[in-house]
């Protein structure tokens, strides 16, 4: 049977399937990584770190590939969105990966933002003016590191890197481009006012190329190193945030994804992209045909590993880790009895789009244990995705079904927590890793049929009902959360004044 391998390169770690047309995932392996030291606000992965990991989930997903006799037709990708990596004329990197949590460029952010070009970047790029934009990083760069600045041949993001290494060629996929702040989404081209800004021309940035591209001419060494033909057909793909709205299967209108991994985001696809007004979402690109708008949260999964490794002294790892937070947190009851929770530790993108945001637990009383504050943790995060879908709603269109993906998934109780702040049925299908699939369903459309993309083949499905009782405690709560970010926005941003 042939199998197309679904790659998906994330900020924590990389992980490959084998996919088969019947949509069965036969082989997987997952790679973690930790990001490199880095003072508070700054995020970097090594890139040497992250091509081996590509390398090695890639290659051992082959060997279990070859051992159950089938054949690979091709290798698709999926990756993390906003990376930026300077590199010099050999392609050597003169920077680390800077990841999309890094926020060292928030004050060219926020001036970009307040100008009338901040405005026009945002609508005809359909990235939020915000630090985890490569434009801001490279006019961060540019100030603060002008050798490195002066000596970057290209600015790239991670899949250009490893396929320059594969191929010897600086691509970028019209996804991650759209997420750059640096492409205009509606000419599919390099956009002046943004290039200007970053004072870059852009024969330092890739040759964009649709999502379906597809490469061939493998480097040698590494057709070998990773056991396949150097012919092999090898899909560009798209962004991971896309790419998971297709593997979880929200592909129509009134379809809304819900990812919750170390970040969250909301999405919805629609054919043209969703202009809203009050900036608070994105437009990114899927194919020619398709735009995803939405909103992304910062603080996800990161704050169960915050909380455990701070509070309970304990190593956390997604998965097994994440299912028995949730079961501790069931002690306390829905609504953490009056514990509320405002999840900004990372600063926040969608709604607030505010670096300098911070968490705050409010309603603390005596009868409080610890159960009651990892409860309003996930409580937390829930409402945060409640609020970016109302924006959704509001700009995109009405919401019909909810499908949620993530790591997050692995939990039932979650599950059915989001579902009952929600207050509309949530669906889960196959369990797989969703932007993995994404990439693997974007890749057969590709080799098959350019410009179209399918649905994923539905093998188990779990369907969420909202308990109406729930939803409406977790409304009453709801209204108080909603109110306390402008509240305290001023406050935040004078203790981040005098703490610098
Ligand atoms: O749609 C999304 O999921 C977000 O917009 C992205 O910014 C991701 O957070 C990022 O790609 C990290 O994986």
């Amino acid at each position: 049977m042939y199998v197309i391998i679904g790659v998906d390169i994330g900020t924590s770690g990389t992980k490959a399937i084998a996919y088969t047309r019947e949509g069965a995932v036969i082989a997987n392996t997952y790679v973690s990584y930790n990001p490199v030291d880095n003072p508070p606000g700054h995020h970097e992965l090594d890139p040497e770190v992250l091509f081996n990991a590509v390398i090695t989930s890639i290659e051992k997903t082959v060997q279990q590939v070859i051992k159950l006799a089938h054949k690979i037709e091709g290798i698709s990708f999926s990756t993390a969105m906003h990376s930026l990596i300077a590199v010099d004329a050999d392609g050597q990197p003169l920077t680390n990966v800077i990841t999309w949590a890094d926020a060292r460029s928030a004050a060219y952010a926020e001036a970009l933002k307040q100008s009338p070009a901040g405005h026009d970047i945002y609508r005809y790029t359909g990235t939020p003016v915000h630090p985890m934009s490569p434009l801001c990083k490279i006019m961060w760069l540019r100030d603060h590191q002008p050798q490195i600045f002066a000596a970057a041949h290209k600015f790239i993001g991670i899949k250009e890197f490893i396929f320059y290494r594969f191929f010897g060629k600086y691509l970028i996929d019209h996804s991650i481009a759209a997420a750059t702040g640096l492409f205009d989404i509606y000419k599919k081209q390099w956009y002046e006012p943004a290039l200007a800004a970053a004072g870059i021309a852009s024969g330092r940035l890739s040759e964009p190329v649709p999502a379906t591209y597809v490469v061939h001419g493998l480097n040698k060494t590494y057709a070998q190193q990773l056991g396949i033909d150097a012919g092999t057909s090898f899909v560009i793909g798209a962004s991971d945030g896309c790419l998971a709205n297709l593997g979880s299967n929200a592909t129509k209108p009134g379809d809304l994804s819900v990812t919750i991994g170390t970040s969250g985001a909301v999405r919805m696809m629609a054919t043209q992209p969703a202009w809203d007004k009050q900036e608070r979402l994105f437009n990114y690109i899927l194919t020619d045909e398709l735009y995803v708008s939405g909103g992304a949260i910062n603080n996800g999964v990161v704050l169960l590993k915050w909380y455990t490794e701070h509070f309970l002294q304990k190593q956390f790892a997604s998965g097994d880790d994440l299912v028995a937070f949730v079961q501790q947190a069931a002690q306390a009851p829905a609504g953490a009895d009056g514990l509320l929770f405002l999840p900004y530790i990372m600063g926040e993108r969608a709604p607030v789009w505010d670096a300098g945001a911070k968490g705050v637990f409010l309603g603390i009383h005596a009868g409080h244990t610890q159960a009651h504050f990892m409860r309003a943790i996930i409580e937390g995060i829930n409402y945060a995705l409640y609020e970016v879908a109302a924006s959704v709603e509001e700009t995109v269109g009405p919401i019909q079904h909810i499908y949620a993906s993530g790591g997050f998934i692995k939990s039932h109780l979650w599950l059915q927590w989001l579902t009952d702040v929600f207050g509309k049925e949530i669906t889960v299908i196959n369990n797989d890793d969703a932007s993995a699939v994404g990439a693997a369903l974007l890749g057969l459309q590709a080799l098959d049929r350019p410009g179209r993309v399918s649905s994923p083949v539905i093998h188990s499905k779990q369907n969420y009902t909202p308990d109406a009782a729930l939803h409406a405690r977790y409304q009453r709560y709801y209204k108080v959360y909603a109110g306390l970010y402008i509240k305290l926005k001023d406050d935040f941003h004078t203790l981040n004044d005098i703490r610098s």
